[in-house]
């Protein structure tokens, strides 16, 4: 049977995400407390897949995500799921606002309640958490000590599964949230090419010099690839040293995005390929003039005849 790790406990929005993700069906769900846990047991080859959160519309990317999937054995994305993120301050029964003075949430959660919280609960001290769900169940059932909050924010959801009271809904800063979270799994199969696709990079640079960045860009821009995420990273290796991660339009199929890997490849140190997948917008790429698949090939075909005389 196949086993799928997910960013738990069961509550979070990550397991909201793999509940619409089509293949989980029939699938074993396995819990774990962080991204690099279920990340770690993918790469081990306990599980098949796992289901991380990845960027954020209010927050942006998901650092340990992100930083997890550009080092260590490669892991490729094979698909993406958007999830409407809304929240709720949930605490024990009998529990009123005017009682709270700490909050325990993910980090990515606490970012997108900031001005409810300083609205309303503006000397309530933030207490991070793996997870959303994570603070939720540790209020309802603490497993070792007392929680050092008194209300955990959370999905609507998780305070239900908990039986918590919901002191306040609808906290989130922006009503219209979205998380993204991505199906990652071992290098094998890439997804074919739906018309509609993502490929996901980490560019790490040779060196520093004025104009780097933009040399990378130019390689999609030179081939009218859109992108659709770009974030610096830092490499660890050195303060200032740092890797792009990019999201673009289109797959590793399409000769476009091809020749532009390949660009990539020669001018950049390293060129981490983290998948090619079908967009869960279904949004078909916008291919610009003179980049479809059949100019690269007329090209190319027109070049070899020149070489072969
Ligand atoms: O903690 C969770 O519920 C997660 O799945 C991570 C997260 C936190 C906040 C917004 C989106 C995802």
């Amino acid at each position: 049977m196949t086993r799928l790790a997910y960013l738990g406990p069961e509550g979070t929005f990550t397991s909201m995400a793999l509940d619409s993700w089509p293949d989980a069906d029939g699938a074993e769900r396995v819990a774990f407390g962080s991204v690099d846990g279920a990340l770690a047991a993918l790469r081990a080859g306990d599980v098949d897949g796992a289901m991380v959160p990845i960027e954020n519309s209010v927050e942006g990317g998901v650092s340990a995500t992100l930083d997890a999937l550009a080092s260590g054995d490669p892991l490729v994305v094979v698909g993406e799921v958007l999830v409407p993120v809304t929240f709720v301050l949930a605490a024990r029964a009998g529990t009123v606002l005017d009682e709270v003075r700490a909050v325990g949430t993910h980090s990515h959660a606490w970012a997108q309640v900031r001005g409810w919280m300083h609205a309303r609960l503006p000397d309530a001290a933030y207490v991070p958490t793996l997870s959303t769900a994570a603070a939720a169940a540790d209020l309802a059932a603490p497993t070792g000590q007392e929680p050092p909050y008194q209300a955990a924010v959370c999905a609507p959801a998780a305070a239900t599964l908990h039986d918590l009271d919901v002191l306040a809904e609808g906290i989130g800063d922006m009503q219209a949230a979205v998380t993204r979270f991505v199906l990652v799994a071992r290098p094998g199969s890439t997804p074919p090419p739906t018309g509609a696709d993502k490929t996901t990079v980490v560019l790490f640079q040779r060196d520093d010099h004025a104009g780097g960045l933009l040399e990378l860009l130019e390689q999609f821009a030179a081939r009218g690839i859109n992108l659709t995420r770009l974030e610096s990273r830092p490499t660890k290796a050195s303060m200032g040293s740092y890797c792009f991660s990019v999201d673009v339009e289109g797959h590793i199929r399409d000769e476009r995005l091809g020749e532009a890997l390949m660009g990539l490849k020669r001018i950049c140190a390293d060129v981490r390929f983290l998948g090619s997948y079908p967009r869960a917008d279904r949004q078909r790429a916008t291919i610009a003039p003179r980049a479809s698949d059949a100019d690269f090939t007329a090209a190319r075909g027109w070049l070899h005849g020149l070489r072969d005389g």
